[in-house]
């Protein structure tokens, strides 16, 4: 819990995940208030993903507790933690390659207002699901491409089709993995204003390896090593942070020259 007594949107405290004998997240305690952009980083391996799979519900945690806004979710199934609030998107695409950009958003909001698949011979009824969808043709830019199927899109209004279907149940936790891989610069560029756009007034975390894209959109980074946190904190502090200078990002930056 914050100081003012406002929950914080998600609070892992002293977080632990092993696979078999591997200790993949060593006891990170990470709290992150309502409405901050967070982007998570680290070298390949570090457990990144792994932190996403245990605050979205895919895997519980071998130790410690998880809160999202004040109601501990650890050992829920991501069904439910998904209907408390919390939506992620995934690395790997997770659309319907075979309907159209509406139907694919229309589909993720009728999962996110408790319809099932089986009323889908009523759909033309559901006047504010259809409001719904057609908001976020808006917002994502997807209009034109409404009867499109979703395989047909261009790689980038792919991405933008799937944020679009992260964000559809209004979830005030968003989690982004790698929002803009693949993407090229200028479409990144872009890309960084539209997830600004639509996360307004929402909490977002990404995991992210491009440094262009955590310097633009995170108010606070969190730094994993080894499944240790070892900081957490404004660009600018962590930038200066020695120990994330040796352990990660100064061979980053390196590279990035
Ligand atoms: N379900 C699983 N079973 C066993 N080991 C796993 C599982 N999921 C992840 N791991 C292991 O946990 C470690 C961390 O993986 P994770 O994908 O979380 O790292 P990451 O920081 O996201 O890496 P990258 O930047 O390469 O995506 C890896 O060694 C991986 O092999």
């Amino acid at each position: 819990m914050s100081s003012s007594a406002v929950p914080y949107a998600i609070e892992l405290k002293s977080v632990c995940k092993r696979f078999g004998k591997a200790e993949i997240i060593r006891g990170v305690d990470l709290a992150v208030a309502a409405g901050e952009r967070v982007a998570i980083i680290g070298p390949n391996g570090a457990g990144k993903s792994t932190l996403f799979n245990l605050m979205s519900g895919r895997f519980g945690p071998s130790s410690g507790e998880i809160w999202l806004n004040g109601q501990r979710i650890d050992g829920k199934p991501a069904y439910a933690i998904n209907r408390m609030g919390l939506s992620r998107s995934f690395q790997i695409t997770n659309l319907f390659p075979k309907l159209s950009v509406f139907e694919n958003l229309r589909c993720a909001v009728l999962w996110s207002m408790g319809y099932r698949y089986s009323f889908l011979k009523f759909l033309a009824d559901l006047e504010d699901v259809i409001e719904r969808v057609d908001e976020l043709l808006h917002q994502m830019r997807l209009e034109k491409k409404r009867d499109t199927l979703a395989m047909n899109l261009s790689y980038a209004e792919q991405r933008a089709l799937e944020i679009g279907v992260t964000i559809a149940g209004g979830a005030g936790v968003v989690l982004l993995d790698e929002p803009t891989a693949g993407m090229s610069k200028s479409e990144t560029k872009r890309f960084i204003d539209l997830i600004r756009e639509v996360t307004v007034g929402k909490t977002l975390l990404t995991v992210e390896h491009d440094m262009g894209v955590v310097f633009g959109l995170a108010d606070k980074i969190a730094v994993l090593v080894y499944g240790e946190l070892i900081a957490f904190d404004t660009p600018q502090a962590v930038r200066a942070n020695a120990r994330v200078q040796e352990a990660y990002l100064g061979s980053v930056l390196a590279e990035a020259h």
